[in-house]
C-alpha cells in the first residue's frame, strides 16, 4: 500500500469512528495500537476484510464498562413464574365439580359443563327481584348456544368481578355494558339483537364496542376451523382474534407464548377483567401443580414452548383432549420468534425458547385438523415465510392489516450540551400532567435522569429496572398504573406485555439498538388509539453507547454482534433522518410502502412532514 492510500485509509477509520460517536483522542490511539500489532508497518491490518468493524469493536472495549444494560429477562421471568403460581393456588383449586377421574399422564377429563356446574351458573338465581329477563336468559333465548357466556359470567362472579352483571335486569344489562364499553356508550335492546355471536361476544364479553381491522374475520375463520396467519402492529389488538373464538368454541385452546411475564399479563386480564378461565403451564411447575391446572377446565391454556416441543408427555395430553373433541385450537403468539428474539434475547435460556419455537411444528404434525393461529408484529416478508413454514402451515388464511399507527407522531431532537435539563424542560412543556415513559439505556441512567428529573425540574417520576428487588418494582408498576406517578424513566425490562391504554409520551433518552426495538418501545404510546408523541433524544455520542452494551452482550467476534451493529446503524440513520418522513421509514423496514403524503396529510405528521408540508 502506498503513503497516500495508507494516510487516506486511516482518515477513513478514524472518520467512521468519529461518526459512531466515539471520542476522537481514544479513536486515535486505539487505531495506532491495531495497526502496530500487525507487523512492522501495519499497513497488513488495513488491507484486511472488515477492518472498519474489527476497529470498532476495538475502540468498544477500550472504553470502561460503566454501564450496565438491563437485559435480565431472567429475573423478571422467574418472577412472573412466582405470581403465575401464587395466582394458580389460589385459584385452580381442585376441582370439585369435574369428575375425579383426571389423571395428566395418562388420560383427562376436562369436561366441566355438569348440569350441576350449570344450575350454578344461572344468573337468574341471583336476581329474584327482578321480573325482567336476565342478560343470560336474553342471550340464550336469542341464540340458543351461548353456554360458555355463561360460564365466563360464572367465572365473572366466582372471581368478584363485574358485579353488574349479576343484576340480571335489562338496567343491569345496561350498567354492565357502559362499564365495559369503558363510557364509549351503550348499545340499545335492538343494537344488540342485530349482532351476531362475534359480535355479540365482543360488546359482551371483552366490553368492545366495535371490532378493529381484521378482528372481525380472524375470528370468524377461527370459528370455520382455518389456519390463520395474524400480522397487526403492536398494540393492534391481536389477542381478541384468538381469545374471542376461545369463548365461543367447545374445548381448550392451547395458546404457546414465549415469556412468562407476557403470560402473567394476559392471564390477569383474562381472568379478572374480562372473566375467562384461563391458566398456564410452564416447565417449571411441579406435576401436582400441573396437574391441578389441567384438572380444571379452561378456556384457554398458556404454555411456554418448551411445554410443547418434543415434550412427550404433554402431546399425550394433548392426544386425550383431541380424542374428546375438546381441543379447540392453537394459538401461537409472538410468532416471530420461530424466527428470531425480540424482545433483546441474548441469553442462553430465551435461545433455547427459540428452538423450541421452532418446534412447534409437531402441533400440525399431530392434529392436523386442529386449527393454527399465528400472530406477531414482526412483517418482514422472510419472517412470514418463515413462520408459516416451521409451523407448517403454508395455506393459512393471511391477515395483514397496516403497520402504520397513524395516531403516533414520530420526532426525533438533537441532544443539547445540558441533555436532563433540556429532557426537563421537554416534559414541562409538552407533557404536563400526562402519563408516559422515559426510555434509557442502562440502569444508571434510569436512576440518574429520574432522580435529576425529580430534584432539579420538580417533575416527579419513579425509574424501573431489573437490578431493583421485585417488591420495588410491583411498587413502581403500580404507582404508575394507578396514575399516581405519571412518569416512569425505565430500561426496556419496563413494557413487556404492558397494556396501559392512555400512555401519551414515549421519549427515548438514548436511541434504541434496532428499528424493532423502537418500533416496540415507542408503541406501547397511544394504544387508546388517542393521538400520542414518541420523540427520540439522539446525540452520536450515544451511538457508541449501544455499540459498547452490544459487544458487552454479545462478544465482539460473533457474528451476531456485527448484526446488531447493523441494526444499530439503522436505528441511528432513522435519527439522523434530514426531511425523510420517519414513518415511511419505520414501515419500509416491514416491508410495507407507504405514502409519505398519508403522515403529511394525517393528524399526526412525523416532525420531518411537519416541517417540509
Ligand atoms: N376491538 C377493540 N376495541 C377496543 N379496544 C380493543 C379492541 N381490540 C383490542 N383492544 C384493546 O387494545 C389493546 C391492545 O390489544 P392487544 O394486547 O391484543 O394488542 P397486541 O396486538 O397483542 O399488541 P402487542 O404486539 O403489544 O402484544 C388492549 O387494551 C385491548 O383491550
Ligand atoms: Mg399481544
Amino acid at each position: 500500500m502506498e503513503d497516500h492510500d495508507f494516510k487516506l485509509e486511516k482518515a477513513r477509520l478514524l472518520s467512521l469512528a468519529l461518526e459512531f460517536g466515539f471520542d476522537e483522542r481514544l479513536a486515535k490511539k486505539s487505531l495506532d495500537r491495531l495497526i502496530s500489532l500487525y507487523g512492522d508497518d501495519g499497513r497488513d491490518f488495513l488491507t484486511v476484510e472488515h477492518c472498519g468493524d474489527d476497529f470498532l469493536v476495538a475502540l468498544a472495549e477500550t472504553m470502561e464498562d460503566s454501564e450496565d444494560w438491563d437485559d435480565d429477562l431472567q429475573v423478571v421471568e422467574s418472577e412472573a413464574c412466582g405470581a403465575l403460581n401464587n395466582m394458580l393456588d389460589k385459584n385452580a383449586l381442585p376441582n370439585t365439580r369435574s369428575n375425579s377421574n383426571t389423571n395428566v399422564g395418562n388420560c383427562i377429563n376436562v369436561i366441566d359443563d355438569s348440569p350441576k356446574r350449570k344450575k350454578q351458573t344461572n344468573l337468574m338465581e341471583l336476581d329474584s327481584s327482578s321480573d325482567e329477563e336476565s342478560l343470560d336468559v336474553w342471550i340464550s333465548k336469542k341464540k340458543g348456544n351461548f353456554s360458555t357466556l355463561s360460564s365466563r359470567q360464572d367465572q365473572s362472579s366466582r372471581v368478584g368481578c363485574r358485579s353488574s352483571v349479576t343484576e340480571g335486569s335489562i338496567s343491569g344489562q345496561k350498567q354492565f355494558f357502559s362499564t365495559s364499553m369503558g363510557g364509549n356508550g351503550t348499545l340499545s335492546y335492538d343494537e344488540l339483537q342485530a349482532l351476531d355471536d362475534v359480535e355479540l361476544a365482543n360488546v359482551v364479553i371483552f366490553g368492545n364496542r366495535s371490532f378493529r381491522a381484521l378482528q372481525r374475520q380472524a375470528c370468524k375463520a377461527s370459528l370455520a376451523k382455518r389456519d390463520c396467519f395474524i400480522l397487526m402492529p403492536t398494540g393492534g389488538g391481536k389477542s381478541l382474534c384468538y381469545q374471542l373464538p376461545a369463548t365461543l368454541k367447545p374445548g381448550v385452546t392451547l395458546v404457546i407464548s414465549p415469556l412468562l411475564s407476557l403470560i402473567q399479563d394476559q392471564i390477569v386480564t383474562l381472568n379478572l377483567k374480562f372473566g375467562i378461565p384461563a391458566a398456564f403451564l410452564n416447565s417449571q411447575q411441579t406435576a401436582s401443580q400441573a396437574a391441578a391446572v389441567l384438572h380444571e377446565l379452561r378456556q384457554l391454556l398458556y404454555v411456554t414452548p418448551e411445554r410443547v416441543a418434543g415434550n412427550q408427555s404433554f402431546l399425550e395430553v394433548l392426544k386425550c383432549l383431541h380424542r374428546k373433541g375438546q381441543l379447540a385450537g392453537f394459538a401461537v403468539d409472538e410468532a416471530h420468534c420461530v424466527r428470531f428474539a425480540l424482545f433483546l434475547v441474548y441469553t442462553t435460556e430465551i435461545w433455547v425458547i427459540i428452538d423450541d419455537y421452532r418446534g412447534l411444528g409437531c402441533l400440525k404434525q399431530h392434529f392436523p385438523n386442529v386449527p393454527v393461529t399465528a400472530l406477531t408484529a414482526t412483517a418482514t416478508h422472510s419472517v412470514r415465510e418463515d413462520i408459516l413454514k416451521a409451523l407448517r402451515i403454508p395455506n393459512a388464511l393471511v391477515l395483514k392489516t397496516s403497520f402504520d399507527r397513524p395516531n403516533l407522531k414520530y420526532e426525533v431532537i438533537g441532544k443539547a450540551k445540558d441533555s436532563l435539563k433540556q429532557l426537563g424542560q421537554l416534559l414541562q412543556d409538552r407533557f404536563k400532567n400526562q402519563c408516559g415513559i422515559v426510555y434509557c439505556l442502562s440502569k444508571n441512567e434510569c436512576a440518574e435522569v429520574s432522580n435529576f428529573l425529580n430534584v432539579k425540574c420538580k417533575i416527579k417520576t419513579v425509574y424501573y429496572h431489573a437490578g431493583l428487588a421485585s417488591q420495588q418494582r410491583v411498587t413502581v408498576q403500580k404507582k404508575w398504573f394507578d396514575g399516581e406517578v405519571q412518569i416512569v424513566c425505565a430500561t426496556i425490562a419496563f413494557g413487556m406485555g404492558i397494556d396501559k391504554p392512555d400512555v401519551r409520551f414515549v421519549v427515548h433518552n438514548t436511541m434504541s439498538k434496532s428499528i424493532e426495538s423502537y418500533y416496540q418501545e415507542s408503541g406501547r404510546a397511544g394504544r387508546d388509539n388517542c393521538s400520542a408523541v414518541c420523540i427520540a433524544l439522539y446525540q452520536k455520542k450515544d451511538f457508541s453507547r449501544v455499540v459498547c452494551m452490544l459487544r458487552n452482550g454479545q462478544g465482539c467476534k460473533s457474528q451476531s454482534f456485527k448484526t446488531a451493529m447493523a441494526q444499530a446503524q439503522k436505528m441511528r440513520q432513522y435519527c439522523e433522518l434530514k426531511d425523510e418522513c420517519r414513518r415511511k421509514i419505520l414501515l419500509e423496514h416491514f416491508g410495507e410502502s407507504f405514502d409519505r403524503k398519508a403522515c403529511k396529510n394525517g393528524s399526526n405528521p412525523c416532525d420531518n412532514c411537519l416541517r417540509t408540508s
